[in-house]
């Protein structure tokens, strides 16, 4: 089995969403595909009112195939300190055809402010691993792990494209959508992440490369890429107008400043990825302004690397959880 479903991105690609279908007749709702987090949770009619800001809401009472897990609860809570909670139900699950007919389906009671906020987020679908799952007293697999043994191949790949639409492949792997060769990376999942090592970055074309592993997770429910304060060092200072700035709480810099290298990271086999410098002018940093707050900033609060969408959209990527590797190639 196999499956195909087109990713947009928001305004500045600070998220990718996708159409996800879930019970019986189907309801559908626009997802956040993130490997960063292992819960598959969506805005439902459980929500008090106030929390809700004209997102599309799961109504497990319409769907003919919903059962509630009785006893089951979640509550989860993001590295932006965002988080939501609510009870379980298993219904079925289809995202671009490929269909999951017991899927633990979180329906949210509550929500944090800036989930309210984005009102086209109807929820998020976690294909981290399920070791991190929040449900108890049990803990569910995601909808990758209920999907994979039915695939064609235990693979998921991610092309996110900038300010376009992109997609996400269920069971395989689409040759047209990559460059050159696939070069794979071991994944150590035992914390619930796609955490790899990269051995290291390059600035601009002329920059030699620096070869310093960086330890870090591929995450598409993260907007920036959050690396080790010396990258950054690294990086801004080859642009003359860039500084850190407090007030803005990070690298900010001219968003037309000519001095913007592109910024290389390595996958290995002396492979490199190569993110545009246009990429890393992530936005104004208000309306009026010609200063862009950097797409590059530290990971100091983190204590670790982060590959968000920043990094991820210059990539084609597979998430080979049959083998727990990725795979990064250029497109
Ligand atoms: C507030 O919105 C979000 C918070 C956290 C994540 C997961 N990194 C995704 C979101 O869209």
């Amino acid at each position: 089995d196999r499956g195909s479903v087109q990713n947009s991105p928001k305004s500045y690609d600070v998220e990718y969403l996708m159409p996800v279908s879930l019970g019986t007749p189907a309801q559908q709702l626009n997802l956040d595909l993130d490997t960063g987090s292992s819960d598959f949770w969506v805005f439902s009619t459980l929500l008090k009112e106030s929390m809700i800001n004209g997102q599309t809401l799961y109504d497990p009472n319409a769907s003919t195939t919903a059962d509630k897990m009785e006893g089951y609860s979640w509550k989860i809570t993001y590295g932006d300190q965002s988080y939501s909670s609510g009870d379980v139900y298993v219904d079925t699950v289809t995202i671009g055809d490929l269909t999951v007919s017991t899927q633990a389906v979180e329906a949210a009671r509550e929500v944090s402010e800036e989930f309210t906020a984005d009102s086209d987020n109807d929820g998020l679908v976690g294909l981290g691993f399920g070791i991190i799952n929040t449900v108890m007293p049990y803990k569910q697999k995601t909808f990758f792990e209920k999907a994979m043994p039915g695939l064609d191949s235990p693979v998921f790949t991610a092309d996110l494209k900038s300010g376009a639409p992109g997609r996400y492949n269920f069971g395989y792997i689409d040759d047209g959508a990559y460059t050159g060769n696939i070069t794979y990376v071991p994944v150590n999942s035992s914390d619930g992440f796609w955490s790899w090592v990269s051995p290291g970055f390059q600035v601009g074309t002329t920059g030699s490369f620096n070869n310093t592993r960086i330890h870090g997770i591929a995450d598409t429910g993260t907007t920036l890429l959050l690396l080790p304060e010396g990258v950054c060092e690294a990086f801004y200072g080859r642009i003359a107008s860039a500084k850190y700035d407090a007030s803005q709480g990070g690298y900010t810099f001219e968003c037309n400043d000519s001095t913007t290298p592109d910024f290389y990271f390595g996958t290995g086999n002396g492979q490199m990825i190569r993110i545009p410098g246009s990429y890393l002018a992530y936005s104004k940093i208000d309306t009026s302004s010609l200063r862009c707050f950097g797409g590059m900033q530290s990971d100091s609060g983190v204590g670790f690397t982060i590959w968000g969408d920043i990094a991820l959209k210059a990539a084609f990527i597979v998430f080979d959880q049959g083998s727990e590797r990725l795979g990064w190639a250029e497109k």
